[in-house]
């Protein structure tokens, strides 16, 4: 006879969701500030003044600029969520310094290669930006470097300021009928193309992802890289930087490109190696640049190879900066990280997959299901590892269902007992990854309207607290959702019927009269009150399996006399903290 007694997960049950608060329990799913109190939002860069103003409503906001390395980390441990422009580096120190408070970063533009998302998503802490308010911005600026360079503008605006009228200098290259070769054919490339098509140019691009079709909708041929190189007179460069496009224009690529171009770089400065443009300027064989952008930023004026030179022309990572344009991002990152601390999947998110708000409103009540059942299987493994499980989910939709959600609670359940991380969408499966946990989803034809008829998991071990939990060589365990209540439907290969929230005591028996009250009494002698009962049996006077709610825990002493009662096999207490 086996005897079990597992403690109260006070982590979990201090952030329950309250009966009526589990239709929110999905969105906490994703992030989760203390609920009753205004989150906090750390502000480390100059944000528009109408995305403070909307932040203000909801949050309360510490807008603290130009923060060391070292204040950062402190003002992140005590915030929820950071919003920040290109020039705060959020590493993985920021992250490991939060202790898990921070829940949300917000970058204020698109790129974000000046946050770790790989500590981010160990964190779980979501990485959500603002993908589309500067791409106007950033083309126009792109655009203005091209004129400025061609017609030597900055170069002619310095010398008249020195009091010299120079008109021989700076005689300019016409731009119709040029080629402009895009490089990184998305948002901001395309905005780029359409401006160039408009001052004459003719149009070429490399993106080895852009659509052919969406280049051909513009005017724009889409080309291999080396096709490009040879015919651009001007390179304008618009891809993200990334361990493929890291230096990708470097003395090779530079020796590839017709002898004289021009280039324009407002996308990021390690996108090109800036020793190998120094080098194809001296050579000629680039005859200008144009950079709003720069491997370092601000970058290292003495002896830098491009900065000082008369034929590069220089801005300080100007492309978002209109009035207009942080404006418009200021509104698209509070409203993404105000959702996001609210518990909504967004659909900026960086670091999480986006779950489509249709999908995620009929997933809701199966959200608890889905998390409790992790819960619960996992209180029935015995001591040590187990590396493999199955999430079964019996639907209708068969192989349609979007998973994603359920999958990522289910893990929240199996881990966050025995885990420090906060789990959630963003780090499921990584974290799971971590603990060498296989997991494989297993679809069965569902019954009703519903989206899911049932959930079941199976954790393949036999290794278990409770032996009536065993079928077929793995804990087992079914539940589904009734008026929107999380149930357990089987323990093993037994039926039951109990609501899968509160405490619950399971009992292995052999069925005979007489077991139930004589539990009910112990409970009882405790002032213990059994909400629900079910039990679920082979047949009459064979083995059965008794599940009870009750209200409050039972004392240890209590479940071993229970379990020494004529005919009961095992008994286990477990918490299983939906509440
Ligand atoms: N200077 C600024 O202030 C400023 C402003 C906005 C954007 N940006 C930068 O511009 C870049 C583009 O922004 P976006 O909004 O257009 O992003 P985007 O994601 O819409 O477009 C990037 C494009 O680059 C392509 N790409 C990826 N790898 C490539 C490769 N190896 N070669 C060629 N193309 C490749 C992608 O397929 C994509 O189409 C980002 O780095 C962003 O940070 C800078
Ligand atoms: O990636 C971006 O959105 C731009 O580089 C803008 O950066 P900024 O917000 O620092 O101006």
């Amino acid at each position: 006879m086996q005897l079990h007694q597992l403690g109260r997960n006070a982590q979990l049950s201090a952030r329950g969701a309250t009966r009526s608060g589990r239709v929110s329990r999905a969105a906490r799913t994703v992030v989760r500030a203390d609920a009753g109190s205004k989150p906090t939002v750390l502000v480390s860069e100059k944000l528009g003044a109408a995305g403070i103003d909307m932040l203000k409503k909801t949050a309360n906001v510490d807008a603290s600029y130009g923060l060391s390395p070292e204040e950062l980390k402190a003002k992140v441990a005590l915030s929820d969520a950071l919003i920040v422009r290109s020039a705060t580096k959020v590493t993985r120190e920021v992250f490991e310094a939060s202790k898990g408070r921070l829940k949300v970063v917000g970058r204020a533009g698109v790129g974000i290669d000046n946050v770790d998302l790989v500590a981010a998503t160990e964190c779980g802490c979501l990485v959500v930006n603002a993908p589309t308010a500067n791409t106007i911005a950033a083309a126009e600026h792109g655009i203005a470097l091209l004129c400025a360079m061609a017609r030597n503008v900055a170069q002619a605006d310095a010398s008249m300021k020195m009091g010299k009228w120079d008109r021989n200098t700076y005689v300019g290259t016409s731009l119709t009928g040029k080629t402009v070769a895009i490089i990184g054919f998305g948002k901001v490339g395309s905005e780029v193309a359409r401006r160039a098509k408009g001052l004459g140019c003719k149009v070429i691009a490399y993106d080895p992802f852009a659509s052919a079709e969406m280049a051909k909708a513009i005017g724009v041929t889409l080309m291999p890289l080396d096709d490009c190189l040879a015919q651009g007179d001007f390179f304008s460069l618009h891809m993200p930087l990334l361990p493929t496009t890291k230096n990708l224009f470097n003395d090779e690529v530079f020796a590839k490109i017709k002898k004289g171009a021009r280039i324009i770089n407002v996308a990021r400065g390690g996108v090109i190696d800036e020793a190998a443009l120094a080098r194809a300027l001296d050579a000629g064989q680039v005859s200008q640049a144009a950079l709003d952008v720069w491997a370092d930023e601000p970058p290292k004026w003495e002896g830098h190879p491009l900065v000082n030179r008369p034929d590069v022309v220089c801005t300080p990572h100007l492309g978002a900066s209109t009035t207009e344009a942080q404006e418009d991002v200021a509104i698209e990152i509070v409203d993404a990280v105000v959702d996001a601390l609210m518990g909504k999947l967004s659909a900026n998110a960086v670091n999480a997959p986006m779950v489509p708000a249709e999908v995620l409103k009929e997933l809701q009540p199966f959200i608890a299901l889905a998390e409790g059942l992790g819960k619960a299987a996992v209180s029935l493994t015995g001591e040590g590892a187990f590396t493999d499980m199955s999430v079964i989910y019996q639907t209708p939709r068969g192989d349609d269902l979007d998973t994603r959600l359920l999958r990522a609670n289910v893990l929240k359940g199996v881990l966050e007992g025995t885990t420090t991380a906060m789990v959630n969408l963003v780090n499921a499966d990584l974290l799971a990854k971590k603990r060498g946990i296989n997991v494989a989803e297993v679809t069965e034809s569902g019954t009703g309207n519903d989206v899911l008829s049932g959930m079941g998991i199976k954790i393949q071990t036999t290794n278990t607290k409770f032996s009536g939990a065993l079928d077929k060589g793995a804990i087992s365990l079914q539940g589904s959702v009734r008026n929107g209540i999380p149930f357990l439907t089987r323990i093993g290969s037994f039926d039951v019927e109990v609501a899968l929230e509160g405490s619950l005591l399971l009992i292995r028996q052999i069925d005979q009269p007489g077991l139930v009250a004589a539990v009910a009494t112990k409970l009882a002698n405790e002032k213990i009150n059994i909400s629900f009962m079910s039990v679920g049996r082979t047949g009459a006077g064979q083995e059965a399996i008794m599940a009870c709610g009750i209200d409050s825990p039972p004392s240890a002493a209590t479940v071993s006399e229970i379990s020494k009662l004529n005919g009961i096999q095992e008994a286990l207490m477990f918490i299983e903290t939906q509440n």
